[in-house]
Parts: structure tokens; C-alpha cells; sequence
């Protein structure tokens, strides 16, 4: 079933459009990537989807109702996660950080200390529990940044490069846990990133999205095996470098 579709989407900002999509969707269960270079759009096209931001054309239907980005119920925005890349920590520490969404739910305390420690551990931030947020390391902050989107258990989870700022050893265990974790869980995902190794890690579909339209979108094995003639030379350089 599509969970989110998008139609006839155009996001206009000063006299450029820097959004044109006639057509899009995801899957419930799907974990779809948005690759592109710098400016190319998929920013704007997670905020769009996510419901945080109005396009200026187009629609956007959630489990089959149109919805708008100005007036979603509170149930619906508690769907839906989202990960951003600058991870606007509160400033109190990691604990509370991450138990906040619970907290806003009014989760029974003993549920929300269960749940706190069991994401800290999985996220290996346990003994940064105490420390302020604001003082952490990108790679800590984004730690507590995916911590803080998970823990709600959400029904559609929104990434914009949340492992951007991470080493690779750190990158590769993170990716590989938050792979699991959604596997598990069949938590349908939008991830942003512009990088291919992430994508090819974590996704099972991909869209290519360049100066505002996404011109390839399919499986992610075949989008990065054989892109097509707009795509190509945006991925042929990225597996060029993957050989090395
Ligand atoms: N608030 C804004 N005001 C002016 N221009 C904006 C604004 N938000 C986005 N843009 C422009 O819209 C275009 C798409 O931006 P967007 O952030 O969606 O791209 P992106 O693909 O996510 O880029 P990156 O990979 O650099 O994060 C860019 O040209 C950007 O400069």
C-alpha cells in the first residue's frame, strides 16, 4: 500500500522553482533513499513529504486523505519522525533529550525510563546520559538525534543525512544497527543522503532527484547498476570512486 503520495508538487522560492514533481510515493514498509548533489532539492522534497513545509502546487495524500503541511492533526504529526541533519538538541542533557518526545506523549514515567535506557544502550550513549546535549561531538549529537526520532516508535521515519558527521568505522556500525532497527520494526523511511555507500547500505529503493526532478527512481541495486542517461553521470562518478 502507498503510505505517502505526492502530485503535481512545484515549490517556488523567489521565481525559481526548486521543486518539480508531477509524481511520487512510498510504500508502507519501503525504505526509500533521495540522492542528489548540493541544492538539488531533496531537502525540500523530505519536508514536503514529512507534511512540514506547504508546496505552492500540488498535493500531498497520506493513507489515501490529502493533508496540509499548515493544519495536521496532532495525530498524524505523531506518525511521523524526523532526523535532520543539524539535530536541534535541547539544552539539557541526553536523557532528556531523548525522553522528551515520550514525555509531550505522557508515556507513564516507568515506560518512558525503560524505553530512554533501552535506545541509550542501543545507541552506545548510555554513559553520556547526564551531559548536556549542547556540549556533545557531532558523531554523540547525532547519536541522540537518531535516539530521539526512534524512540517513538514512528510509523513513517524521516532521515536528512543523520550519520553525515560520523567516522566511518562509527558510520558503519550505526548504519548496520539502524538497518536492523528498521527491518525490525517495518518502519517505512525516507533517507536523505548524498552518499552512495550509505544509500546502498540502508535502502531498498531509490530516487535521483537533480535540479529539482527526480529523474530515476526504482530499486536501488538497478538505479545504481543502471542509471539512466540523467543519472548516470551524477552515480558513474560516486562508483568511481567506490572502486578505488
Ligand atoms: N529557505 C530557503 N530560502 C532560499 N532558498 C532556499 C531555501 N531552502 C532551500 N533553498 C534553495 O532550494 C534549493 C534546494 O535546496 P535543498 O536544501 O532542498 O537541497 P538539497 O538537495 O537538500 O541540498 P544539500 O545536499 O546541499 O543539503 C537550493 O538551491 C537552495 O539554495
Amino acid at each position: 500500500m502507498k503510505i505517502l503520495i505526492l502530485k503535481d508538487i512545484k515549490v517556488q522560492l523567489e521565481k525559481q522553482i526548486i521543486l518539480d514533481v508531477p509524481e511520487f510515493s512510498i510504500n508502507e514498509g519501503e525504505i526509500l533513499g533521495i540522492i542528489g548533489p548540493n541544492g538539488a532539492g531533496k531537502s525540500t522534497l523530505l519536508k514536503i513529504v514529512a507534511l512540514l513545509q506547504a508546496p505552492t502546487e500540488g498535493r500531498v495524500y497520506y493513507k489515501g486523505e490529502e493533508k496540509h503541511a499548515n493544519d495536521v492533526s496532532l495525530f498524524i504529526r505523531r506518525k511521523f519522525a524526523v532526523a535532520l541533519q543539524q539535530s536541534l538538541l535541547f539544552d539539557t542533557n541526553v536523557y532528556n533529550n531523548v525522553a522528551l518526545g515520550l514525555k509531550l506523549r505522557k508515556a507513564p514515567k516507568k515506560e518512558i525510563h525503560e524505553r530512554v535506557t533501552y535506545w541509550l544502550t542501543k545507541f552506545q550513549i548510555s554513559h553520556l546520559a547526564k551531559k548536556n546535549a549542547k556540549s556533545l561531538s557531532g558523531g554523540e549529537a547525532q547519536r541522540v538525534n537518531l535516539a530521539r526520532a526512534l524512540i517513538l516508535e514512528p510509523e513513517v521515519l524521516f532521515l536528512d543525512e543523520p550519520f553525515s558527521a560520523l567516522d566511518f568505522p562509527t558510520k558503519v556500525q550505526l548504519l548496520k544497527e539502524v538497518k536492523e532497527i528498521l527491518n525490525e520494526t517495518s518502519t517505512t523511511t525516507l533517507f536523505v543522503s548524498h552518499d552512495l555507500i550509505e544509500i546502498n547500505h540502508l535502502t531498498n529503493s531509490l530516487a535521483v532527484v537533480i535540479h529539482g526532478r527526480v529523474i530515476q527512481h526504482g530499486m536501488t541495486k538497478e538505479v545504481i547498476n543502471e542509471p539512466n542517461v540523467d543519472a548516470a553521470p551524477f552515480l558513474l562518478n560516486w562508483k568511481e570512486l567506490y572502486t578505488i
